[in-house]
């Protein structure tokens, strides 16, 4: 059997095209629209390269993008004014701090800085609270994604095994979280556990988020699992052209043999991260401008 691959890309431009119409429909008038701001302290050249890519997508579907863009030296007292400043701008409905800070920075300090209605990644205690008692909340964009993907593979999670391998505030808690509020059976592993391989064997879902290249072997799958690998790891020099590749964490090529379903890296996980935070910057808008916010793939079977 070769597994189905899951086209992160063609369900990230499905939802883009969802939050684009319902953009147009809500706010015709431009200067009403849903303004994304994204905040990048420092020059680390991939969070560079993600917050153009939030930035234009945004533009793209009908919203405002703001950008700021701090000195690596910025102190902690001046970005929580600039928070201060975002939460208070009527302009501004998502507010989003480029993880990982710099060192002398504490991330708490400044997540719970944000104005929870604002908290587009879904980072914020209040939010995270909410996911963990199963109420509606603004919810992280990368497991966010991946339950959209996922709903429409699975037909019914409850009696379903899950486990999700990685447990940061990022992507593994939320997800299982997630899972678990879909009636699952949930499994967290830390990417050490030694019992890995048997866990995964039970898992008809498997979502591994280790950060570990490869880590996940085609013998530790159950054969038509649904695998989501949310890794992206640069590997130096292994393209053929000898620029560095960008891996997942589970050992494709040979799982695809065992798997249902499967996405790829780059490709699957990653595209949606970013669409699901355009979706959570409308939901954000509607939650603060009391609008009714309809479910914009969440509800649907099939991307197309
Ligand atoms: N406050 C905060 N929120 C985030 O959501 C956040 C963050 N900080 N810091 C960095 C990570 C990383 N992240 C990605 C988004 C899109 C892709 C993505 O589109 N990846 C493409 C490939 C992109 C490439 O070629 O590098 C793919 O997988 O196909 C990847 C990673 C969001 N993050
Ligand atoms: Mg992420």
């Amino acid at each position: 059997m070769t597994a189905q691959l899951i086209d992160g890309r063609a369900f990230a431009a499905t939802l883009r095209a969802r939050v684009r119409e319902r953009v147009a429909a809500l706010a015709p008038e431009a200067g009403r629209a849903p303004g994304l701001a994204v905040v990048l302290v420092g020059h680390d050249p991939a969070s560079e390269v993600y917050v153009r890519s939030k930035g234009r997508q945004a533009l793209e579907a009908g919203m405002k993008s703001f950008e700021h863009r701090l000195p690596e030296t910025t102190g902690e007292d001046e970005l929580l004014a600039l928070i201060a400043r975002l939460n208070a701008d009527d302009q501004v409905h998502g507010i989003l701090v480029q993880l990982p800070l710099p060192a002398h920075l504490d991330p708490r300090a400044v997540i719970h800085a944000i104005a929870p209605q604002k908290d587009v990644d879904g980072f914020h205690i209040s939010n995270v609270g909410m996911v963990g008692t199963g109420q509606d909340a603004i919810v992280p964009c990368t497991p966010l994604g991946v339950m959209m993907m996922l709903r429409s593979l699975v037909d019914d999670f409850r009696g379903k095994t899950a486990l999700v391998i990685g447990h940061s505030n990022v992507v593994g808690k939320p997800m299982a979280r997630l899972l678990l509020n879909a009636d699952c059976t949930v499994m967290v592993a830390h990417k050490s556990s030694t019992n890995i391989p048997e866990l995964a064997r039970m898992a008809d879902i498997l979502v591994v988020a280790a950060g570990v290249p490869g880590l996940v072997k085609a013998d530790w799958i159950k054969p038509g699992a649904v695998v989501i690998d949310v890794g992206i790891n640069r590997v130096d020099g292994n393209a053929p052209d000898g620029r560095a590749r960008l891996v997942g964490d589970v050992d494709f090529d040979r799982a695809r043999a065992v798997a249902g379903a499967i996405t790829p890296v780059p490709g699957g996980v990653g595209p949606m991260t970013i669409a699901c935070l355009l979706a959570n910057t409308l939901r954000a808008y509607c939650l603060q401008l009391g609008l009714p916010d309809a479910p914009l793939l969440s509800d649907t079977k099939d991307p197309e």
